[in-house]
C-alpha cells in the first residue's frame, strides 16, 4: 500500500501480520512497543522528577524491571503482542517508549522530542523498529512534538496537545497535517508546560468517554469535549500528578492504570470499566506512567 498523504513516504509500517494501523486510542489495542527500564533515572526535565530528586529518590532498577515485566505479561494475557526494543545506556526516558513515535491509521510517524536527552531516542527507536517491521517511517523535523501530547481520540478526531515546551505549535501542526489532509478534525489543545504531556491530564477510555483532570483543562477545553459527546471522568490535580490519569485503554473495556489510586480504579469501575491495576511506582517517580510505557504500533 501506498501512503499518499505525504510525498516524503514510500511505505508505512506495517505490523508482521498485517495488522491494521491505530484508528483510534481505544481501539482493540493488538501490537504495541515497549523498552525494559535497565538504565531508567529520574532527569530533571519535569516538575514531577526535579520534585522526586529534591527528595533523594533514586531509580531501583531491578524493581523497575520487575514492574515492567508484570506489565508486559499482563499486556500478554489480554492478546497484544509486545515488540521489545533495547534500552541503551545514555537514554534514561528510553522506556517512556509513547513520546518517540504516534502511530496513526496511515503508519507510523517518528516524533521530534523537545528534550536533547529524548531526541537521541528517534534514531534508536527506528532503527529497531525497522528490524520489527521493515519498512522506514515518515519522520517529523519540524517544531516539537512527544507522543505525550498526541491523542488519536477516535476515528475522526485527533486532540494534540501543545504546551511550548515539550510540543509546540509547528511541531503540533506538522503532525496534524496528516490528519486534516483527511478531513479529520484537529483540536489543539494549550495547557502549562508544568503538567508535561496532554496525556498526564487527559486520556480517552472509550469513543464517548476520557479521563480527565479537570481541575486542570480548562472550561473551553471541557466543553468543546462535550460538544463532541465526550464525557470525562473527572481525576484530581494530585491524582494526575502522580500518574493517575495515564491509563491504557485495552479495547475501550478493559483499562491498566496504577495500584496507588483506588479512588480512580473504584471510579473507572464504577462506570463499568474492567480496571487492571499495576505498580508503577519507579516510573511514575521517573514522571510516565502506563500511557507513556506503552507505544501502540496497532489498533483495532
Ligand atoms: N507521555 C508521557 N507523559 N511521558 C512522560 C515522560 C517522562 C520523562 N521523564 C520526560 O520528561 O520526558
Amino acid at each position: 500500500m501506498k501512503l499518499n498523504v505525504f510525498d516524503d513516504i514510500v511505505v508505512p509500517i506495517h505490523s508482521r501480520d498485517g495488522s491494521p494501523k491505530v484508528i483510534g486510542d481505544t481501539a482493540r489495542l493488538r501490537e504495541v512497543v515497549l523498552c525494559p527500564p535497565s538504565y531508567l533515572a529520574p532527569v530533571p526535565c519535569c516538575s514531577v522528577t526535579r520534585e522526586k530528586l529534591r527528595d533523594g529518590f533514586q531509580t531501583d532498577t531491578e524493581l523497575a524491571g520487575r514492574q515492567h515485566r508484570v506489565l508486559q505479561r499482563a499486556l500478554e494475557r489480554f492478546g497484544v503482542q509486545c515488540h521489545v526494543i533495547p534500552a541503551a545506556p545514555d537514554m534514561p526516558d528510553l522506556s517512556f517508549t509513547r513520546d518517540v513515535a504516534a502511530t496513526t491509521p496511515w503508519g507510523l510517524v517518528l516524533l521530534n522530542p523537545a528534550m536533547p536527552h529524548r531526541s537521541i531516542e528517534v534514531e534508536h527507536f527506528s532503527a529497531a523498529i525497522e528490524r520489527i517491521s521493515g519498512v522506514p517511517a515518515r519522520r517529523i523535523t519540524d517544531g516539537f512534538i512527544e507522543g505525550g501530547d498526541v491523542c488519536v481520540a477516535r476515528p475522526g478526531l485527533l486532540i494534540v496537545g501543545v504546551s511550548g515546551d515539550r510540543t509546540d505549535q509547528r511541531g503540533a501542526d506538522a503532525f496534524a497535517r496528516l490528519f486534516r489532509e483527511q478531513s479529520w478534525e484537529v483540536i489543539t489543545y494549550r495547557f502549562d508546560p508544568h503538567f508535561l504531556h496532554l496525556d498526564t491530564i487527559f486520556c480517552m477510555l472509550d469513543d464517548a468517554t476520557a479521563l480527565a483532570c479537570t481541575d486542570v483543562l480548562d472550561n473551553g477545553f471541557l466543553d468543546q469535549l462535550e460538544d463532541r459527546g465526550i464525557k470525562v471522568i473527572p481525576v484530581s490535580y494530585k491524582e494526575a500528578r502522580r500518574l493517575g490519569c495515564n491509563v491504557v485503554s485495552i479495547d475501550g473495556k478493559t483499562i491498566f492504570t496504577s495500584d496507588r489510586e483506588p479512588r480512580v480504579a473504584e471510579a473507572l469501575r464504577q462506570s463499568g470499566y474492567r480496571v487492571e491495576t499495576f505498580d508503577i511506582s519507579e516510573f511514575s517517580a521517573c514522571g510516565g506512567g502506563i500511557h507513556c510505557l506503552t507505544m501502540p504500533l496497532a489498533r483495532g
